[in-house]
């Protein structure tokens, strides 16, 4: 859920902390929009009769590379921190913005039942299922529907002693993961396998962990490449992919059923009844151990199911489409930036040798890494109020992007933004590379508020245990010159090549 500067870009429809702030809500609308500049003299690209400002995503227009940062930067720099866009063949207007007071101001506003713009296929999906009037789940629903799930289901998946629970075993993943980069490395250290899916790999198995209570052993060298287990991986892919070009892209499935859209509605339908197999799988053990558990050593899993099944399948589907591809891109960002920063991975192996501890400058390498590197280019929500934005009405109804990428890479924002310096996140005030010199909303990699991500402790566990065994087990360097390509689309894949090179420590 992504939420990308691709899904403002193309939106097309209204409905719709590791370091999360927590901030008062205050109520932002305007009431009288009589002396605001109106919304059409917001600067931004010209517009033509019909095609509107089509022609400059084209490939001969100024903003062809239209989902890259560096399309972020053009905007900014040609248009300033605030850019408007009427929108395409009816589709809604947006707003896109590099300020960060402009940033607070809706985020905070809109911070009571938030409408993130996100997986409109996902809605319709489950809709069209949904007899009911059941719950769709959090990446499908939103008003008083959205807001009675989360409630549910915050406790559950942010509750420090369940998320806990999952640090031993997913310990194993990750020596699991370990023994097997061992053995797909060569003489010289590189790995025979593509590393984007190495690291998808361990993220869906983390996350099946937590989703579907049980090992599903997806990295395991013995398992068909047409296994269940892989299936589940090349889902949440194709998914991606197909949501990629039906929400967040001018397309016609509104009007009637594309290819793309009934493959999609078929994608949706299989990760659901895959999630409900694993699930079965695991309430079967689970019976077959007999005895019930006392309520402090029940999973997520467990504590989705005493409320109910149904709530339970919906979690776990929206917990694998939203925490495989974000965890591995956050991971392998990560490590790139270390491989091509050898003193910051020296400090940092010096802090996980050493015994137990805070492991603050671990936790430091990943902030920073989202900082450089976001897993995607922003976030989005929905207005349902008039605001006044650097004096301009901004109506109801309109899709603001918000550019977090292109904020935190600033130097007005941050000191020396474009080097790789975990130290910012440890610094004290008096430092001039203290973090909190920068205002907080040029930053959001988990989003914001009562939206925010639900799975950041579960994404902070993973990493973190990760992280710190491949420290103590590799050397990770990087051979040639720095530098990989990053396709930026729903979220910001990274692309390779993966020059890494896995030395024994
Ligand atoms: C580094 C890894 C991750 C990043 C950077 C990330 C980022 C985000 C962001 C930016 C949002 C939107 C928040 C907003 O609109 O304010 C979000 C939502 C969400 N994330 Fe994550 N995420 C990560 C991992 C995970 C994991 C591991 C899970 C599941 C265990 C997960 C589950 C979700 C769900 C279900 C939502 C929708 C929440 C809602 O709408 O109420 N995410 N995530």
């Amino acid at each position: 859920m992504h939420y990308s500067l691709l899904k403002s870009l193309f939106p097309l429809t209204t409905t719709s902390k590791i370091l999360t702030r927590s901030v008062a809500v205050n109520a932002a609308g305007v009431t009288n929009t009589q002396n605001l500049k109106p919304w059409k003299k917001i600067p931004g690209p010209s517009s033509l009769p019909i095609i509107g400002q089509m022609h400059h995503f084209m490939p001969w227009g100024e903003l062809n590379n239209a989902f890259s940062v560096e399309f972020g930067k053009h905007l900014y720099q040609k248009y300033g921190p605030i850019v408007r866009f009427n929108g395409f063949f009816g589709s809604t207007p947006f707003l896109v913005l590099f300020d960060p007071d402009c940033v607070s101001v809706v985020l905070q506003s809109e911070n009571v039942m938030p409408i993130r713009p996100g997986f409109q296929t996902l809605t319709y999906y489950r809709r069209k299922k949904n007899k009911n009037n059941q719950p769709m789940g959090l990446l499908a629903d939103v008003g008083e529907a959205w807001k009675h799930f989360r409630t549910v289901v915050n406790p559950v998946l942010l509750e420090p002693e369940v998320v806990r629970l999952y640090s031993e075993k997913l310990d194993g993943v990750a020596l699991d993961m370990i023994e097997r980069l061992r053995r797909l490395r060569n003489k010289n250290g590189v790995i025979q396998s593509p590393f984007d899916v190495e690291m998808n790999l361990w993220s869906m198995e983390s996350v099946c962990l937590v989703a579907l209570g049980r090992r599903i052993n997806c990295f395991d060298p013995n398992l068909p490449a047409n296994s269940t287990e892989r299936r589940l991986l090349n889902l949440v892919h194709d998914i991606y992919k197909t949501a990629d070009e039906l929400d967040f892209r001018p397309s016609l499935w509104r009007y009637f059923p594309t290819r793309t859209f009934k493959r999609a509605m078929k994608l949706y339908e299989e990760q659901e009844n895959t999630a409900r197999y694993f699930i079965d799988r695991t309430i079967d053990e689970l019976k077959a151990k007999g005895g019930t558990k006392i309520e402090s050593e029940k999973g997520v899993l467990e504590k989705l199911l005493d409320i109910n099944k149904e709530m339970a399948v919906l979690m776990a589907s929206d917990m694998i489409t939203a925490g495989v591809d974000t965890t591995s891109i956050a991971m392998t960002a990560t490590l790139y930036l270390l491989a091509i920063n050898q003193h910051k991975q020296d400090i940092l192996r010096e802090e996980v040798m050493s015994p137990e501890g805070e492991r603050t400058y671990l936790k430091a390498c990943i902030k920073e890494a989202l900082r450089m590197m976001p897993v995607s280019a922003g976030n989005a929500r929905e207005t349902t109020k008039d605001y006044c934005l650097r004096g301009y009405h901004v109506p109801k109804g309109i899709q603001v992007t918000f550019m977090h990428q292109v904020m935190s890479q600033m130097e007005e924002h941050y000191h020396r933004a474009h080097e790789f310096i975990p130290e910012r996140w440890i610094v004290g005030k008096d430092d001039p590379m203290y973090y909190g010199n920068a205002n907080p909303f040029t930053y959001n990699p988990f989003g914001f508020g009562v939206r925010s991500c639900i799975g950041r402790h579960i994404a902070a566990v993973e990493l973190e245990t990760f992280l710190a065994r491949i420290i103590e087990n590799f050397k990770i360097e990087w051979s040639g010159a720095p530098g990989v390509v990053v396709k930026s689309s729903t979220l910001n894949y990274i692309k390779g090549p993966f020059n890494f090179v896995f030395k024994d420590v």
